[in-house]
């Protein structure tokens, strides 16, 4: 494979988040397989690791490195895109030394003290914003989130100020601005739970279904345009009418969570009609990608990368669009809220549209990295097979938590009398639980294959090629 060298040196400060990035996404799968055995198993672990802690810190690796990911390709694409070095790279250096160590120390907080002692310690009866699912972090830790954001942010958008500006760079900053602001809530907690609940969505829904949807459509038109080469006034329009398509339906379909917490009537109308076209936005990110791809005007020798985008807008549309759009309609969710059918969704839609966004970054901007134009054939070609291994694992525990949820409801929810108890429900659902753990263990699997794909070089016959030639198949 010919050698190739960065366009902009500072983009090299990429690398650093990505590996991060995927070390800890090791770590998240590793809890999420112990939450699985928990299921199973009441007592394993306890004391020492009860489910509850397991969760947060399954969830919270989840988040956490979903941000270095985007951070990290942040800092790849907008030098590249602006057409001019990252305005202080060392800051991006310190920064992701600064959140690494807070990450980890929170999570040690996690595992290594009470939840309620780690409160007492950090200061939580100053500003009380800790106990909420995905919000658990304490205060000093919400405070070192908002200042190595707007550090960040700071870096970036001065960046984007200096040099070229693009569509994709300016859907990217207001993803990430529009991230930052929308994390403020989280520090808003009133004691009204109605009310609490209220601004505790303006963070997680305005996030995966608003802001965190311009970034992956950002993310998504460049990685497309870089392999397949399309005009970008082409790529452009997709851009705008997908983030317009997102805000419209996102915005008002926040209201599909407001159905059943004590807010007013007019909820169930708003939520149900605007949530039922969020799917819209994502079923366009499959037909652009499949459309780009139709229209190439070259053959990157970087298919890998191709494979994970195109995976990321057909699977973020099954997990987000349809397997939101199945229990998103006010008189299903009356049923089906809080049920397995929301962690179905849950695990289908964070993994589809925001891990193979990023995974299709690192792997698009990783070799590039290291020098080379593309990975050797060998190593994409195992690269896709962890595609394909990781993609059937979510498969199947999202079938299983499926096929789990719409036995729990008919058990638990929908008997008007002589409903089965919520524990008595669970024993029911066993099997469904062995499932999903299969699934689990083979998703831990795809993900060690493709780390593995990293260590893989060149085998004899491409060292033969001639310097510059395209391998056979790529
Ligand atoms: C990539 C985008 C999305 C992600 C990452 C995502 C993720 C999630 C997660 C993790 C939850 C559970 C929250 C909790 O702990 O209670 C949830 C709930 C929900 N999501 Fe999504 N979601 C996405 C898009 C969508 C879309 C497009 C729809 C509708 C078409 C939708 C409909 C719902 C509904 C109705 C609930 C509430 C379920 C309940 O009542 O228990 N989601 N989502
Ligand atoms: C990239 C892969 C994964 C993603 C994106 C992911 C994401 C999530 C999310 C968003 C939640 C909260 C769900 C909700 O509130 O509805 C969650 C909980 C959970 N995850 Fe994962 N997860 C992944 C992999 C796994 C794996 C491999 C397993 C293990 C078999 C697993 C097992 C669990 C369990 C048992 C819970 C707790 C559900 C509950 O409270 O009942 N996850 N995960
Ligand atoms: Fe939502």
């Amino acid at each position: 494979m010919k050698p190739t060298t960065l366009k902009y040196k500072s983009q090299a400060v990429a690398k650093l988040y990505f590996i991060g990035a995927l070390a800890l996404f090791v770590g998240q799968i590793v809890f999420g397989i112990t939450l699985g055995l928990q299921y199973l198993i009441g007592d394993l672990m306890f004391p020492a690791i009860p489910f509850n802690i397991a969760r947060m810190v399954h969830t919270n690796l989840l988040i956490v490195w979903l941000l270095m990911g985007f951070m990290g390709s942040a800092y790849y694409l907008v030098p590249e895109e602006a057409e001019t070095e990252l305005f202080s790279p060392l800051l991006a250096k310190i920064l992701f030394w600064v959140f690494l160590s807070a990450g980890a120390l929170t999570i040690l907080g996690y595992l290594l003290v009470p939840y309620a002692t780690l409160a007492e310690m950090t200061g939580n009866n100053l500003l009380a914003t800790m106990g909420r699912e995905f919000l658990e972090q304490p205060l000093p830790t919400k405070a070192g989130i908002v200042i190595v954001a707007l550090a960040f942010l700071f870096n970036i958008s001065m960046t984007v100020l200096k040099g070229r500006k693009t569509a994709i760079t300016l859907v990217l900053l207001m993803g990430l601005w529009g991230l930052a602001l929308m994390f403020l809530f989280s520090f808003v907690n009133p004691d009204n739970l109605v009310r609490d609940k209220m601004y505790w969505w303006f963070v997680v829904h305005l996030w995966v279904e608003g802001t965190w949807e311009l970034i992956l459509g950002a993310l998504l038109a460049f990685v497309l345009i870089k392999t397949t080469g399309v005009d970008r006034e082409v790529i452009d329009k997709w851009l705008y009418l997908i983030i317009t398509m997102a805000l419209v339906t996102g915005i008002l379909g926040t209201g599909h969570h407001f159905f059943f917490i004590g807010l007013p009537g007019y909820w169930q109308w708003v939520g149900s009609v605007f949530s039922a076209l969020e799917p819209v936005p994502f079923f366009m990110m499959t037909l652009f990608a499949f459309n780009m791809v139709q229209r190439r005007k070259r053959e990157h020798p970087n298919q890998a990368a191709v494979l994970w985008a195109v995976g990321c807008a057909v699977m973020g549309f099954l997990g987000a669009g349809l397997w939101g759009f199945i229990h998103t309609l006010s008189p299903v969710n009356y049923y089906t809220h809080g049920s397995q059918i929301t962690a179905a969704h849950g695990h289908l839609a964070f993994y589809g549209a925001y891990v193979l966004v990023v995974i299709a970054m690192i792997s698009y901007a990783m070799p590039i990295l290291r020098g080379r134009e593309a990975n050797p054939r060998r190593a994409q070609s195992v690269e896709m097979w962890s595609f394909w291994i990781m993609t059937i694992g979510m498969g199947v525990m999202v079938l299983a938590l499926t096929g789990a949820g719409i036995l729990q409801i008919w058990l638990q929810r929908m008997p008007t009398e002589g409903a089965m108890g919520f524990m008595a429900t669970q024993d029911q659902l066993r099997f469904f639980y062995w499932v999903r753990l299969a699934g689990g263990v083979s998703f831990l699997i795809g993900l060690l294959t493709y780390l593995s794909s990293f260590f893989i070089g060149p085998g004899r016959a491409e060292d033969e090629l001639p310097a510059g030639a395209l391998p056979r198949t790529a």
